[in-house]
């Protein structure tokens, strides 16, 4: 548990009081290892991700960031040579224990990509896809559903006219909180983004910088980023990952300004990567 200020105690939607207090995980990583095949990309990682607060993951080229990433909605088993050991915990349940439902995680876990990714349909078919795969067909639900994903994206009102046109159409930034909103869509509690704006213009990337600091009070969200910048705008702690290993995880300002690792200090300060 991590001693901070307090934004994660109260429910959704309601106004926070500042005070110290401990923040709750949603997710606690116990010793995790992850093999491609014959090769260990993750080591020993153990790190707990608080609740309605934005985590980065940096570190060079290959050090297991988006590998680490998608071990917290069980998406690295798409890959078939992975083997897992350790325990990641998503409220009380372990999410590597094989009775877990991993549809059940999909749920809660959304996820955005480096590339926008929007489906070749309208924007409202896209935001409407994953209610609907869940059995939503009413159309004034859906349409409720849709205003209020766009609107979580802030994108409602450059697109509230045009949400017949198709996705591919629209611009970059556009297309990316297009598929933020697709993710809101199904209501889940973490949203997992992996190098979400490193194909945006600096214009876009302000705005999803913007809207992940609205995000965090309704979702806890897990950021991969080469960005340090970005990391330390807009992040309230950072693990700094290398070769596989968890070197440092802090708070971002301490971090970035006192770090303890020799390593990390090399990092941030230019000095490899
Ligand atoms: N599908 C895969 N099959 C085999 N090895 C993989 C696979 N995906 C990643 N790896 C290996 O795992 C290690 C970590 O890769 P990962 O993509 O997680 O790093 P990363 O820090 O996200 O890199 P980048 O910043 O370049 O995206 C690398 O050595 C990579 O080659």
């Amino acid at each position: 548990m991590i001693e901070m200020q307090n934004k994660a105690q109260t429910p959704k939607n309601q106004s926070t009081e500042k005070k110290t207090e401990k923040v709750p995980n949603i997710y606690e990583v116990d010793d995790l290892n992850l093999w491609y095949g014959n090769d260990q990309a993750l080591y020993e990682i153990n790190m707990d991700i608080p609740q309605y607060q934005v985590t980065a993951i940096i570190g060079p080229s290959g050090c297991g960031k988006s590998t680490f990433l998608k071990t917290l909605n069980r998406m690295v088993e798409m890959v078939p040579i992975v083997k897992t050991t350790g325990a990641i915990r998503y409220g009380d349940q372990n999410i590597y224990e094989d009775k877990y439902r991993v549809e059940d995680l999909r749920t809660k876990v959304g996820m955005v990509f480096q590339k926008p990714n929007p489906f070749p349909k309208s924007v409202y078919d896209n935001v409407a896809y994953g209610p609907r795969i869940h059995g939503i067909k009413d159309k004034k639900t859906l349409d409720q559903i849709v205003e209020k994903s766009l609107k979580g994206a802030a994108i409602w009102d450059e697109l509230k006219d045009r949400l017949d046109e198709n996705a591919f159409g629209l611009s970059g930034g556009q297309q990316q909180r297009v598929c933020i909103a697709r993710a809101l869509a199904v209501e889940p509690d973490v949203i997992l983004m992996d190098e979400p704006t490193s194909a945006l213009d600096p214009i876009s990337t302000a705005k999803v910088e913007e809207l992940i600091q609205e995000l965090k009070k309704d979702y806890s969200i897990v950021i991969v980023t080469h960005n340090m910048q970005q990391a330390a705008r807009i992040s309230d702690r950072t693990a700094f990952f290398l070769n596989g290993e968890l070197v440092e995880y802090q708070e971002t300002d301490q971090l970035f300004q006192n770090p303890e690792d020799k390593r990390t200090e090399d990092y941030i300060t230019g000095r490899f990567g």
